[in-house]
């Protein structure tokens, strides 16, 4: 009949329609779900990074003894004490190389040489198709830990997080509590919400706890030919209450905010690369040493 042809057709078209639509629709749940699977499994896996809570001992001492010991005299001496020494002249990858025999011991994420993770996070944002100038940031982030080797005190005004001295310690910094023993938490002055500083005085008038991120910035800054962003990936890439934390926005001014972008688009390079398969340093020598070549002179001082 035609009506139930008509019918038929109608309920064939229709179900076509019907497969058809939900064919599309089971194939979107199934990408979201896929996607969210990947993306759930991403952010686990994250989560299990900078798990300090349930840190080793080494670590948890490491933060104790630096928080102690951070104080505004060191840092002033510190400071001091770069200006007045010279402690080596060499190139870039010879430093990368003589990195190679040090160990961090602030780090809970990590048992791979410092070339691996130098190579690794220079290696993710390649891979992201990021500029030269940024791998080459990745590359070279944590050469100043060579400062072990320079005269450090120890492995506490070399790695680790960085915070502010001469105001109040942030309680977003970790381990918070064990600032109880640095004496200037009992300071009149540095423990103050501001401090020695203005308000949004901008962290260039800042003082932030000596250490490799400090260092190699002084390093580089009249050394190299990296733009602004890659000179504050270096300088802050472990200034965690700050990136992360949204800690010292009342010390920033509008300088910091742009970088502050750059800083935190580094900064997952640095962390979630410790993650991944290892890498080949002798075959990607070649390529790395060409955009040292680029970026800085033949020898630098140190
Ligand atoms: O333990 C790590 C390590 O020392 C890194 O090089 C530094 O950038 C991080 O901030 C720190 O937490
Ligand atoms: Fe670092
Ligand atoms: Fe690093």
């Amino acid at each position: 009949m035609p009506i139930s042809v008509t019918a038929s057709a109608q309920a064939a078209a229709y179900d076509l329609d019907v497969t058809s639509d939900a064919i599309d629709e089971v194939n979107q749940i199934r990408g979201r779900l896929w996607d969210d699977d990947s993306a759930f499994d991403k952010e686990k896996e994250k989560e299990s990074f900078r798990d300090y809570d349930n840190a080793c001992d080494r670590v948890k001492n490491f933060y104790r003894e630096q928080h102690e010991k951070q104080t505004m005299a060191f840092n002033i001496k510190a400071r001091v004490d770069f200006k007045s020494r010279k402690r080596g002249r060499m190139g870039v990858w010879e430093a990368i190389e003589l990195l190679n025999t040090l160990v961090d011991e602030s780090d809970p994420d990590t048992s791979l040489s410092q070339i691996e993770h130098l190579l690794q996070t220079a290696e993710a944002i390649r891979r992201d198709g990021k500029p030269e100038w940024m791998q080459v940031a990745g590359l070279v982030h944590d050469l100043g830990k060579l400062l072990l080797l320079f005269g450090s005190e120890g492995q506490w005004d070399v790695v680790g997080d960085t915070f502010v001295v001469g105001c109040k310690f942030s309680d977003k910094i970790i381990y918070p509590d064990t600032f109880k023993s640095n004496p200037d938490s009992y300071d009149s002055v540095y423990s103050t919400e501001y401090g020695i500083y203005k308000p949004h005085c901008g962290l260039d008038n800042v003082m932030l706890s000596w250490g490799h991120d400090e260092y190699l910035y002084n390093v580089l800054k009249d050394q190299s030919y990296l733009p602004e962003e890659a000179l504050a990936m270096i300088r802050y890439h472990s200034f965690y209450p700050w990136h992360r934390e949204g800690a010292y926005r009342h010390l920033c001014n509008e300088k910091d905010e742009r970088i502050l972008a750059a800083v935190k688009a580094f900064n997952p390079y640095d962390l979630y690369s410790k993650s991944d398969e290892r890498i080949d340093a002798e075959k990607l020598a070649p390529y790395y040493k060409g955009l040292i070549a680029k970026f800085f002179p033949p020898v630098l001082d140190w």
